[in-house]
């Protein structure tokens, strides 16, 4: 028998694949049971317009069986089988795809649809065998003819024996070596682990003979072996089920199995597309904060399989980074794979399902807010953030996209509600969607600066997370109403009162003017206050830097020194105020002290550390006495 040569490219083709296509040796199963179940299918087809071929569905299965002693595993299958030329032509060259021709050929129909389309997964078995035999009979024919490899030189053909249609590949399994342990792929345990990741999906069984350790008869204790033939795939996929077919427990049962939380999902999404692109989905919003979710090892991204045959674990482009909390999987028949199998070219379609899954997540969530608004507050208060985050990044780009979805605690409802509800409540007089950051909603409540506004009856939204600030100055605008700090300079108050500020100011111009050179270049400015009613003093900023941005900013590694430009604001109606009116008349050392010690208060109600509090206790001391 002569050895027949592997065209040239496809030697080189074949070292190239075994060493880098793949990036996981335990996929040549997958590439396998692929093929197999491809073979079947064939043999389905055929038998629909071959009146000759009965295609009886229980008749046909893949079967994997491994042997230790002779380190063999074999893949068994009872589809369509090859003839001579088909081995020659199909393994004889690489890159030439018998699935492919035979796709062309055959217009498909119901839904069904072969994977295989670049004649290379084959070869993926000599990524754990020095040696592959082929023994295969095609179906209507009575001869059966056995290809064999080594994988480097060449392969040989020739008569064999086999008595049912289909195909059989033996692999020698490779020895161990100190990098690889090949053993594996000869562990029933293992293998069953691989097919279940890989393939469950596959339409028809995969079989496998395994050792279960069961009581003995008639003994309680003892216990004995025995070989059983076991299905190891679940054959029919969930998400191609009828939705109402479907029971809570089923979703709750495939997230558990699937692994994609300890907790149990709070929503889940069964989507079911049938247009310019074809998928199905099944996705989860998890009731708790994955725990790595808010560190950079937190990897997004959905499943992805090929009409039934996992091809990637965590597809990143599936999910907008905003919704990176999703878990679950898609699948869809319309994707164009690339050679391995495992990343795919920037696929349109890929994009159409992206797109199409941002929009039903997004709609999915306001349904939520809608009508189960407590499972929603439940999901904001783990999620939210990431939502925020979605607002800002980007440049704002999806700000519009995700506005609807914000919450934020309210001054007025004591509750979290959203910019709509707050717009809708907005006064005719009320200019502006008022705001206030801090540490708490406690601290924020008892800010000086939440006195006037909140005695106008104005509801404030409370700023809490260090992203809020940033993600609302990206929003800028909701429904035409600005957003405005209870901090910031001019707060849009009554026109009255806004005169009436003007003459004090120019009333005590000298007074601020000496205190502000007191004070130097730690503010900006000092002036009269339109906020306080009861408190002498507070901090207000002048610009887009608000004293809670600074305090993010400074905190960050490679901060570019930004600050706020601080504006310390003085209540005119507090007797303090007489005080230093008084000071500044009689007693200019009065009025550092004085002017020193209000502006170190200002710093402590917002949260702000004292340049030198050892400075400041002193001043507290020199006023006792
Ligand atoms: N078990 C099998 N039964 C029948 N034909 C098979 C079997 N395995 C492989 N073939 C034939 O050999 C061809 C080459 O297989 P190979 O896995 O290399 O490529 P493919 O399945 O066409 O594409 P892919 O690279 O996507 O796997 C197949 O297209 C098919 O025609």
């Amino acid at each position: 028998m002569t050895k027949k040569q592997f065209k040239a490219e496809s030697k080189r083709l074949l070292e190239m694949m075994i060493n880098s296509i793949y990036t996981q040796k335990e996929i040549f199963l997958r590439e396998l049971i692929s093929n197999a179940s491809d073979a079947i299918d064939k043999m389905y087809y055929k038998a629909l317009t071959d009146e000759t071929i009965t295609f009886d569905k229980d008749g046909y299965y893949i079967k994997v069986v491994a042997d230790k002693e002779k380190r063999s595993l074999t893949i068994t299958d009872t589809g369509i089988g090859m003839t001579k030329e088909d081995l020659e032509t199909n393994l004889g060259t690489i890159a030439k795809s018998g699935s492919l021709a035979f796709k062309t050929e055959n217009e498909l129909k119901d839904g069904h649809d072969i994977i295989g389309q670049f004649g290379v997964g084959f070869y993926s078995a000599f990524m754990v065998a020095d040696e592959v035999t082929v023994t295969s009979k095609a179906v209507s024919t009575d001869e059966a003819f056995k290809w064999k490899s080594d994988g480097a030189d060449g392969y040989t053909i020739e008569p064999a024996e086999k008595e049912s249609y289909g195909t059989e590949i033996v692999l020698k399994v490779k020895e161990n070596t100190e990098e690889e342990n090949y053993d594996e792929y000869l562990d029933d345990y293992r293998l069953k682990a691989i097919i279940k990741k890989y393939s469950d999906f596959i339409r028809y069984p995969i079989k496998m003979e395994l050792t279960e350790r069961k009581l003995k008869e008639g003994s309680d204790n003892e216990g004995e072996e025995s070989k059983e033939v076991q299905t190891i795939n679940s054959m029919v996929p969930i998400w191609r089920k009828n939705k109402n077919e479907l029971t809570l427990e089923d979703y709750e049962n495939f997230y558990k199995e699937k692994h994609y939380g300890f907790d149990k999902p709070l929503k889940h999404i069964h989507i079911s597309v049938d247009g310019a692109v074809r998928y199905n989905a099944i996705l989860y919003i998890p009731e708790n904060i994955p725990f790595d979710f808010y560190t950079k090892e937190y990897e997004k991204g959905l499943e992805l399989y090929s009409n039934g045959v996992l091809i990637m674990n965590k597809c990143a482009d599936l999910l907008p980074d905003h919704f990176s909390f999703v878990k679950g999987m898609v699948d869809s028949e319309d994707l164009s794979l690339n050679i391995s199998r495992e990343i795919l070219q920037h696929d349109r379609q890929l994009k159409l399902i992206a797109k199409n899954i941002k929009s039903k997540i997004k709609s999915q969530l306001l349904n939520l807010l809608k009508d189960e608004r407590e499972k929603y507050e439940q999901f904001y208060q783990s999620f939210g953030r990431q939502l925020k985050y979605g607002v800002y990044t980007d440049f704002g780009s999806n700000k519009e996209a995700l506005q609807d979805l914000l919450m934020f605690y309210s001054s007025t409802e004591k509750k979290m509600v959203t910019l709509d509800e707050y717009v809708s409540r907005m006064a005719d007089d009320q200019k502006y969607i008022y705001y206030a950051s801090g540490e708490s909603n406690e601290r924020i409540e008892k800010l000086p600066q939440m006195e006037l506004v909140s005695d106008k009856g104005f509801e404030v939204l409370y700023f809490t997370e260090d992203i809020d600030e940033f993600a609302i100055k990206m929003v800028a605008t909701y429904k035409e109403k600005e957003f405005k700090s209870v901090s910031s300079g001019d707060l849009g108050l009554d026109e009255d009162q806004e005169s009436k500020v003007e003459s004090e100011e120019n009333d005590h111009k000298e007074l601020f003017a000496a205190m502000k050179k007191v004070l130097e270049d730690k503010v900006k400015n000092v002036r009269v206050s339109k906020r306080l009613k009861t408190h002498p003093v507070c901090l207000a900023t002048d610009g887009e830097v608000t004293i809670e941005m600074e305090k993010i900013l400074q905190a960050m590694p490679d901060n570019q020194n930004i600050k706020a430009d601080k504006v310390l604001e003085l209540n005119t109606n507090h007797e303090v105020f007489q005080s230093l009116k008084k000071a500044f008349e009689t007693d200019q050392e009065k009025l550092n002290l004085y002017t020193k010690l209000l502006y170190n208060q200002a710093l402590l109600i917002e949260g702000l550390p004292l340049q030198d509090p050892v400075d400041f206790t002193n001043d507290m001391c020199k006023i006792m006495v």
